[in-house]
């Protein structure tokens, strides 16, 4: 595919000021740049900093500041996510509305030829007035926007669904396993909650969507092709996925602490379990993890923040288990370098949440997959691992969503066992998804694709 026959473009990226966000939509920015786009990044003044080291492509990605307004009830200075709890999210999106002028205002000036955005799902109708392209990009599984975020779902807005309601996939739905199970369902609740002014989260992105020139996803059609169908169908409109957009491999080597520790055990001997950027389990289940991968006297690496009442890491852990696991096992209450963890010949098994970022590394990996999910997407991305693709075995849980030590190291053993028939099972499927995802060439003729609907459109 000849990628330089397309026009060069300058599109500018307006995404919820999350890190969460912040972050895709600079891997985007950084594979468009690549090919001699021209990128301008809206984000506010703290964050601008903390992204800048992403930032692969400086001649060609120049980041402009958006200051939050103040609302009633947001703490003062809050820009992101990240300062606020997240029972506040609806006054910061609420706050992100007021800046509609600013961002017009810088818009007009620019004069970008496609805007990306999500949350903010007034773009559109700047779109008309400044004549730009708007395109909702997504984040997360198409599977997880099939199942809450279409027409075909229904979401009134004077009353929370019932958990029946909540139960049923939309019309249509394109598979009868990627689904809640029940005591799943209510983590669709937010759904008709109020966020923003007058506004549900239900409403918010779905006129985003439907107002929108198209809607794109990074993922691929060999994982969830029938989910983007489903959705193009939904709304009527094009569908455009940019493949599993992952940041580039880091060139520097890992830090001597984790290459010494990981070099002391055998080939695929460790249990490396990381639950992401923001899940906060609750105490109980924190020590019924840590306890499950202690059951299954497996070296291990857990990267997890400080479970809820905990001021750090080691105040959570039960009793006496700092002392039992030494030289064995190592708890580290801050972020530590995944993909290079994932990539040392000594890790052979990743416990993670499944949420989009994991699920693609875990894929690409060499490791088992163990899975522990806890919001809506993190469920459905597990379902497509564990019953679709059948390459993970998911931890089991009771009614009400709670699992077990004893469930934990049965599904960490399922795959870890040498003469274990599902874990030889789970391996055949992976190497065949990963023999596809990993051909040369697989992520880029992607984008390269994408870039040339963009064209089009
Ligand atoms: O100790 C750690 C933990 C994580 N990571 C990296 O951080 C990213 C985490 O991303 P992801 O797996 O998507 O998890 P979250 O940070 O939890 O992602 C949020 O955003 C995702 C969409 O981008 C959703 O699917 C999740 O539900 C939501 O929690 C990955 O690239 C990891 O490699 C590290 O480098 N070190």
């Amino acid at each position: 595919m000849d990628s330089q026959s397309s026009s060069k473009h300058h599109i500018a990226m307006f995404p919820w000021f999350a890190f969460g966000h912040f972050t895709p939509y600079l891997h985007i920015s950084n594979e468009l740049a690549k090919r001699g786009h021209r990128i301008s990044f809206l984000l506010p003044k703290k964050a601008q900093l903390q992204l800048q080291h992403l930032n692969l492509y400086p001649d060609s990605i120049t980041f402009h500041v958006i200051t939050v307004p103040q609302v009633e009830g947001l703490p003062h200075g809050t820009e992101t996510v990240s300062d606020i709890d997240n029972s506040l999210q609806p006054l910061l999106v609420a706050a992100m509305d007021l800046t509609r002028d600013q961002v017009k205002g810088l818009l007009h000036q620019l004069k970008p030829d496609f805007v990306f955005f999500d949350f903010m799902h007034w773009i559109p109708e700047l779109a008309t007035d400044l004549g730009f392209e708007s395109v909702y990009y997504i984040i997360i599984s198409a599977a997880s926007v099939a199942i809450a975020l279409v027409p075909g779902r229904k979401v009134p807005k004077d009353r929370l669904l019932t958990e029946d309601e909540l139960m049923e996939p939309p019309l249509g739905y394109p598979s009868t396993k990627i689904l809640f199970r029940k005591h799943e369902a209510r983590s669709l609740i937010f759904l008709s909650y109020e966020f923003g002014k007058g506004i549900t989260f239900y409403e918010r992105n779905t006129i985003g969507m439907k107002q929108c020139d198209a809607i794109s996803f990074r993922t691929c059609r060999e994982l969830e092709g029938p989910f983007c169908d489903y959705i193009q169908n939904q709304y009527g409109k094009p569908v455009l996925l940019t493949g599993p957009v992952l940041p580039e491999p880091s060139q520097s080597p890992m830090e001597d602490m984790w290459v010494n520790w990981l070099a002391k055990f055998e080939p695929c001997e460790v249990v490396f379990c990381a639950f992401g950027s923001q899940l906060t389990l609750d105490m109980k289940q924190f020590q019924e993890l840590v306890l499950g991968i202690e059951l299954t006297s497996l070296p291990f690496l857990v990267a997890l923040k400080p479970p809820v009442g905990a001021a750090t890491i080691e105040d959570a852990l039960p009793e006496g288990f700092l002392e039992r696991i030494s030289g064995k096992g190592m708890v580290c209450g801050t972020m530590v370098p995944q993909t290079q963890i994932l990539n040392h010949p000594s890790v052979g098994c990743f416990v993670n949440h499944c949420g989009f970022g994991s699920m693609w590394e875990s894929l690409m990996s060499h490791c088992q997959i163990v899975l522990i999910p806890h919001l809506g997407d993190q469920i459905l991305n597990t379902r497509i691992l564990s019953e679709e693709l059948q390459v993970a075995v998911e931890v089991d849980k009771d009614e009400n969503g709670w699992f077990s030590k004893e469930s934990v190291c049965e599904a960490i053993k399922m795959v870890m066992d040498t003469d274990s028939k599902v874990g030889q099972f789970l391996r055949g499927n992976q190497e065949k998804c990963k023999t596809k995802l990993l051909k040369p060439d697989f992520v880029s003729n992607y984008i390269d694709e994408f870039v040339q609907q963009l064209d089009k459109l």
